[in-house]
């Protein structure tokens, strides 16, 4: 989906304070109590994972985020610009890919402008030759970048990422994931992103929060990640192992005695 509050500024303004403010905040639909009390703050140019079993409410919080539901039980205040992308990248068939992102800036004067930011932000996401690609012509993956550029088009100070690779191939996605490394690094904006897998989340984020009974049951933090300093590899197994029992996943242990070789010459 296109940029909520769509226009341009010089920078991804960072606020003084959380970008997101969650407190108290309550969801029911019916008779089912999705979100329980939720407390969140997001800091400008952080970098938060949302995991979770299906159904635990992930997507629901999101939309709260983004205001696309109706006005919140609680608190939930967003200061600055937001933007969203699905995991469908929903662009509109009818639009060639250009269109598609200037139309996340519609408020903006110039409309040679909005072309021009569009162009700007697609070759940011290495699609310069598909300006005027239709969408249908477009791969799963040329396709998440398109909606990828809409969503960062219009500089936001928080990006919310619901699943975005989560319909991808395994190799595209590994792709998806540095381009998006890249981005947050280059603008700096904070993002959250909704993720049923613990590897994706740990690739991406420096923050991990995991949902159960309609709250955040458990956060771990992942730092330093902008300059490439991750933790050590049992650092991140001990993290990793943690994180699924937290959602309920108990692996079977690896077996000993197996073991890859490579060999040499092979196809
Ligand atoms: N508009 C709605 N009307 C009724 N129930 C809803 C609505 N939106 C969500 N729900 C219910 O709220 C619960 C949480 O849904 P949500 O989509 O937030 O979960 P999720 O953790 O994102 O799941 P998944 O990982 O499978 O996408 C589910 O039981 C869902 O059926």
């Amino acid at each position: 989906m296109a940029s909520l509050t769509p226009s341009r500024a010089t920078s991804a303004a960072a606020p003084s304070g959380p970008v997101a403010r969650v407190r108290n905040h309550d969801r029911s639909f019916g008779d089912t109590h999705v979100l329980r009390s939720v407390d969140l703050d997001i800091e400008p140019g952080e970098f938060v994972a949302l995991l979770g079993r299906s159904g635990c409410g992930k997507s629901t919080l999101l939309r709260s985020l983004a205001h696309l539901d109706p006005p919140p039980v609680g608190e939930v205040e967003v200061s600055g610009r937001t933007s969203v992308a699905f995991q469908e990248p929903r662009l509109l068939p009818w639009r060639k890919v250009q269109e598609n992102v200037a139309l996340a800036l519609l408020n903006s004067p110039e409309r040679k402008q909005r072309f021009e930011l569009a162009e700007q932000t697609l070759t940011e996401v290495g699609l310069t030759d598909k300006l005027d690609a239709w969408p249908l012509q477009l791969s799963g993956g040329q396709a998440q970048r398109v909606s990828l550029a809409r969503a960062l088009v219009s500089n936001p100070a928080l990006m919310l990422l619901d699943e975005p690779f989560s319909a991808l191939d395994a190799l595209t996605r590994i792709d998806m994931h540095q381009l998006v490394i890249e981005l947050w690094r280059r603008h700096s904006m904070a993002i959250l992103i909704v993720t049923h897998d613990v590897d994706e989340a740990i690739a991406l984020a420096d923050r991990v929060l995991v949902m159960d009974g309609g709250r955040i049951a458990r956060e771990w933090s992942i730092e330093p990640r902008r300059d490439d300093r991750a933790p050590s590899k049992p650092e991140i197994a001990r993290i990793r192992a943690e994180m699924l029992s937290a959602l309920g996943v108990h692996p079977t242990p690896a077996n000993p005695n197996r073991k890859a070789v490579h060999k040499q010459g092979a196809a």
